[in-house]
This record gives structure tokens, C-alpha cells and sequence, in this order.
């Protein structure tokens, strides 16, 4: 029987052990013969598990920690702490069984080959993979239908823009069809349709093959399309980790009101009903501490001159935010 296509990841570090250098031609002679050394804790115990067809968002700043993670959940790296079971399979002791469980694309790095077709890649990924001919052409096939191939495979892929690029990526990452995949910024870069027809494919690939996912993306509008869940990391440790819905309630103590006014107030009234984001003549939009929402939305209503008004929770880019200055603090 196939192992299921989960991931379990428990109490995971990494850590690197990096050369300080110091600057200049001396301070390199120095740093010859007295090497300075420091710990880089780039993952630091970290937990989770993700269900065998889940999408889940994977969010952070840069250098939080998640290309590492994604690099020992592959077996490109060696943890230096933890366990990790993905499909069944401890990655690091990079069984042949697993590589063709799994698929790692990275949006910033290409595996196409420059000056052929992306055709002539995918032939080369049938051989290491040992596909099959009729099983090729069939996959190939689906994931031309899928990503809209045709007019793009005979090109030289330095022929090709960014977004036909990464359709073909997908393609090549995918023509062994893995069922866990591990997507890091696929949409970099992409103009907003080219980002859609990625979020739709990966959708596609997902309900169809009932494939995992582990999706990194500095682009809101892939999360909330793609995931029910997202794992917040930053300086290599947990944030938050739950439903997508949750993490306003959970990581923003406030709600925002917007209001339209229908004549200016005086100076300093706003501010008695609380932080105010932003004021643009009758635009207006107050911070309400969420436990307060009631009571203060009443007395904005009484009080003032209003002729619209909504309370919303705090964008998703606000939100995260948030918790990424709160853990810095
Ligand atoms: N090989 C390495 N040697 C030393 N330090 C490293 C190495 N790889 C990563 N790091 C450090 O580990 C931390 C986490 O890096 P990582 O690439 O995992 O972050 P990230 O969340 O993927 O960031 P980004 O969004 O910028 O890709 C950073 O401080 C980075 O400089």
C-alpha cells in the first residue's frame, strides 16, 4: 500500500555556523589566522503536522527560516535537530522512492535548460525519473491541457517570459507526479493574470491528484486563494499555525472602522474613539480594540456626523505584520 502524503515535522532545527569576516583587506588577514565563528539558528524547534492534501501557506519575512525548512523536508539538507517524516519517509536519507514522491520548485531558480526547448528538460526528467513512455506522453499531456503548454514548448526557454517559464517549471517539477509538493514563490515575479493561471493550476493539480501542499509566497492573493491554513515563522520559530480565518481574531487585537463623514470634526475628536490609521477629509478609518467594538462603534454613531460606516477586521498584510514586529520586539 502507498504510505499517505503527509508531513510530520517535530521539534526541527537548523542551525549554520557561519565565518564572521572583518571588513577590509587587514581585517581578512586578521580573520585568517583568528576565525571568528557564529551561530546562525535558522530553523529552531519547530512543530507541526500537515494532513495528506492540505494546502497550507507557509508566511514570513525574509531570512525567517522557510526556504531552510523547505530544504530538509526535501533532503536537501541534514537537520541539526528534530525528526521529519514526509510521505511516509525520513527525507535526508534521500531514498529513490521518496524523490519520486516529492517535487521541490523554487520560483527563483530555474531547472530548465537555457538554450533548448523546456521539451528537451522534460525528456531529461523522464530519464531520471524512469518514466515510462505511455505514462510520459500522458502526464505530459494532462499538464499541457492544464497549463496551456502547446505554443510554448518548441521555444528556447531563454525565448520565454517569466510566467511561460514558470508554467514550464511546473511542468518539468511535475511530470513524475508527486504527491507532495513543495512550491517557494512560484508567483514571483508574474504579472497578475499569469499569477491566476498559477493559483488555478495548483488548485487543478491539488483536487485532481489529491496532492500536499507546502506553499511559500510574499503575495497575500495566493494565500487566501489557495490555503485554509497557513504556518507563520519568523527568526526560525512559530508564530501561528491555524485557519486563515483565525489569524486576524487571533493575532490582532482590534478591528477597523471606516467611516464617511458628511462634515469635517474638529480637531483631536477622532482620536478619543481610537488610533486613527488614516484621515482624508471625510474619509476616515479608527482602530477599535476588538473587546470594545460594540460599545465604540454606538458612540461613533451618536456622536458623530456619519453617513457610512463598517467595521473590518485588519487586512491579512496588516495582520502578519503585526506579528512579525511583535516578535521582533
Ligand atoms: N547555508 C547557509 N549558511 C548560513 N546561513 C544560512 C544558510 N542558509 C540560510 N541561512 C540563514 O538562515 C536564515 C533563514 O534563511 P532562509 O533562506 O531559510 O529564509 P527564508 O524565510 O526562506 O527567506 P526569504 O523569504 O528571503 O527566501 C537567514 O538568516 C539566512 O541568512
Amino acid at each position: 500500500m502507498k504510505p499517505n502524503n503527509g508531513i510530520t515535522v517535530e521539534h526541527l532545527s537548523k542551525h549554520f555556523k557561519v565565518h564572521e569576516r572583518e571588513a577590509g583587506l587587514s581585517g581578512a588577514w586578521r580573520s585568517l589566522f583568528n576565525r571568528k565563528f557564529r551561530m546562525v539558528e535558522a530553523v529552531d524547534d519547530i512543530s507541526f503536522s500537515i494532513e495528506p492534501g492540505e494546502i497550507v501557506g507557509f508566511l514570513g519575512p525574509n531570512g525567517a527560516g522557510k526556504t531552510t525548512t523547505m530544504k530538509m523536508l526535501t533532503g536537501l539538507l541534514h537537520p541539526s535537530g528534530g525528526r521529519v517524516q514526509v510521505g511516509g519517509y525520513v527525507p535526508f536519507e534521500q531514498k529513490a522512492d521518496f524523490k519520486r514522491r516529492i517535487t521541490l520548485v523554487m520560483g527563483q531558480k530555474s531547472q530548465l535548460i537555457w538554450d533548448l526547448p523546456a521539451s528537451e528538460t522534460f525528456l531529461v526528467n523522464q530519464a531520471i525519473y524512469e518514466i515510462p513512455d505511455h505514462q510520459f506522453k500522458e502526464i505530459l499531456g494532462e499538464l499541457t491541457d492544464l497549463l496551456d503548454l502547446t505554443p510554448l514548448l518548441k521555444k528556447p526557454v531563454r525565448n520565454l517570459s517569466l510566467g511561460e517559464r514558470m508554467k514550464c517549471e511546473l511542468a518539468a517539477s511535475l511530470l513524475h507526479r508527486p504527491d507532495i509538493v513543495f512550491l517557494d514563490e512560484p508567483t514571483i515575479g508574474l504579472d497578475v493574470n499569469m499569477q491566476e493561471a498559477v493559483r488555478r493550476f495548483i488548485q487543478q493539480y491539488n483536487e485532481r491528484f489529491k496532492a500536499t501542499f507546502l506553499l511559500t509566497s510574499h503575495y497575500m492573493a495566493d494565500v487566501t486563494a489557495l490555503c485554509k491554513r497557513v504556518i507563520i515563522i519568523n527568526h526560525g520559530k512559530i508564530l501561528f499555525d491555524g485557519d486563515l480565518g483565525r489569524l486576524a481574531t487571533t493575532l490582532a487585537p482590534y478591528k477597523v472602522a471606516k467611516l464617511v463623514l458628511s462634515e469635517p470634526v474638529a480637531q483631536g475628536v477622532l482620536e478619543t474613539y481610537g488610533e486613527v490609521l488614516h484621515s482624508d477629509n471625510l474619509q476616515v478609518s479608527i482602530k477599535l480594540p476588538r473587546a470594545d467594538v460594540s460599545a465604540r462603534s454606538a458612540q461613533i454613531l451618536a456622536q458623530l456626523p456619519v453617513q457610512d460606516f463598517t467595521v473590518e477586521d485588519p487586512s491579512m498584510e496588516d495582520v502578519i505584520g503585526l506579528a512579525f514586529a511583535r516578535s521582533r520586539a
